[in-house]
């Protein structure tokens, strides 16, 4: 194959390696395994001629089954893809996936084996690591708790921390890589019970800027593509970011991407007016027994929210959702006598942190400091006034705020912003005036059915694109 002797294995590989990106192990340089070029008859052997007893699954590209090679010593998934005639996107795509997963490797991923090129049978067969634990779509959304009893949230945010973690390192490689298919039916479980990212069929390598990158045309999962790519120029790490925000809601709510049973049927129309008013027991999955404490959900929340802002310049990048987790991890794993302790002092402070949560629909905010009579106050008293950003609102209330001596109260968009006259407020007390985004009521439909698992949809790149030269 062309392409791998243009690039050269054993230095691509460790690009995104997280061995070789943690300097204390830069000594012992980890090498991962050569790639294997594998015979048709020998993976048609081990997949018992690619038997219904071996099938594992089939997703938008082909088929994908078990396969027991090295004399039962190597358990393998072999992803089966059949070539036409013509060039298509299928085969765009497993050439597009050995290209990438020959030169990126990370334990968080499912890692290329080897692959097989049989151009008599049509046929491209990719052998990747073999997830024995599903996917975490399933653990997440299966019905049947016998076959996968509810994540606990320690799981659930062991996973996003893995995932979080090999997506910062795709893109903070030196060739970079974006993945644009983050999703969870594209997160396997291992034996060990880690979560690896797969499916790097619609993945794209290089900078943005490079030719190859502007020409693609976008790509992803509905319910997960990131609403401001619409055109190849538009690609940036940020698109995965939200995607990974998608995932993140779906992981503490429970609910799919998309699901037309509920309205509204988009995660991110129910989740993120709901964290904005701060109603985080509401987005979290009743089926979560031992929750954390509500202030380690709220803060896993607003980050999920800022990562699926329209913005894509405003979402944080994948270090910083990293570094949360880190963190939301760290206080989910504190001692019940801590978060004993911590429920007591936040129910103490309950009234603080309703107006905090209250703060979140604002998008003004005036405080006036009230004068000795209703008219001072009325207008010579503005000591403050300022538009709140969205980030501000999501995060803390200003530190002007204190828990005695103000008066708070909402309004609706179009209601003046100011005190009100009929006060009937003391002296020395802050007045703080919300105007409130209120959002139009949807009508609840019916439920009328469940959408499938999404599946991927997009080349890899145009005819024109495939045709140049490979870099
Ligand atoms: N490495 C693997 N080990 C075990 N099972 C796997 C492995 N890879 C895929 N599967 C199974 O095969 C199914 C199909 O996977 P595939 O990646 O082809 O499609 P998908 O991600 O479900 O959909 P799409 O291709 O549309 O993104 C998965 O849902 C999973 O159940």
């Amino acid at each position: 194959m062309g392409y791998l002797s243009s690039c050269n294995c054993e230095s691509a590989v460790a690009i995104c390696d997280s061995y070789n990106l943690n300097p204390r192990r830069r000594s012992k340089r980890h090498h991962p395994p050569k790639l294997r070029i594998f015979s048709y008859d020998e993976l048609a052997a081990a997949t018992n001629g690619f038997s219904a007893g071996n099938f594992l699954g089939k997703g938008s590209h082909g088929r994908v089954y078990k396969a027991v090679l090295d004399d039962g010593k190597l358990l393998a998934a072999v992803k089966r893809t059949t070539l036409t005639t013509t060039t298509t996107n299928n085969a765009n795509q497993a050439d597009n996936e050995i290209e990438i997963l020959t030169r990126v490797r990370h334990r968080w991923m499912v890692n290329l084996i080897g692959y097989c090129v049989d151009h008599r049978r049509k046929t491209k067969l990719l052998v990747v690591d073999y997830m024995p634990n599903g996917t975490l779509y399933d653990q997440l959304h299966s019905r049947s708790s016998s076959l996968h009893p509810p994540l606990t949230w320690n799981r659930r945010t062991k996973h996003a921390l893995q995932i979080a973690t090999v997506v910062h390192a795709l893109h903070a490689a030196e060739t970079p890589v974006i993945h644009r298919d983050i999703k969870s039916s594209n997160i396997l479980i291992d034996g060990e019970g880690n979560a690896r990212l797969a499916d790097f069929g619609l993945a794209l390598i290089g900078n943005v800027d490079d030719e190859r990158l502007k020409c693609t045309p976008p790509a992803g999962t509905l319910g997960y593509l990131d609403p401001s790519y619409l055109a190849p120029a538009d690609l940036t790490a940020k698109t995965d970011v939200f995607s990974f925000g998608i995932l993140l809601l779906e992981m503490i709510s429970g609910r799919e991407a998309i699901d037309v049973s509920y309205s509204p049927s988009c995660i991110v129309d129910w989740a993120v007016p709901l964290i904005k008013r701060g109603e985080f027991g509401a987005v979290c999955d009743p089926k979560i027994k031992n929750r954390p404490y509500a202030a380690v959900i709220r803060k896993l929340a607003v980050m999920a929210a800022r990562c699926v802002r329209s913005t894509a310049k405003k979402r944080p990048d994948m270090l910083e959702v990293v570094e949360c987790l880190k963190t939301v991890r760290k206080l989910s794993q504190a001692s019940p006598a801590w978060n004993r302790l911590r429920r007591g002092s936040e129910e103490r402070s309950e009234n603080v942190f309703a107006v905090e949560e209250e703060m979140k629909e604002e998008i003004h905010v005036r405080i006036v400091r009230g004068g000795s009579s209703r008219k001072n106050r009325k207008d010579s008293n503005v000591l403050y006034e300022r538009v709140v950003s969205e980030e501000e609102t999501l995060l803390s209330p200003p530190p002007q705020l204190r828990r005695r001596n103000f008066v708070l109260r909402s309004r609706s968009v179009g209601a003046k912003v100011g005190p009100d006259p009929n006060d009937d407020i003391g002296d020395n007390e802050t007045v703080v005036t919300l105007k409130v985004l209120i959002e139009k009521e949807r009508p609840v439909t019916a439920a009328a059915m469940r959408l499938r698992k999404s599946r991927s949809v997009g080349i890899v790149r145009s005819n024109k694109m495939a045709s140049r030269k490979r870099y």
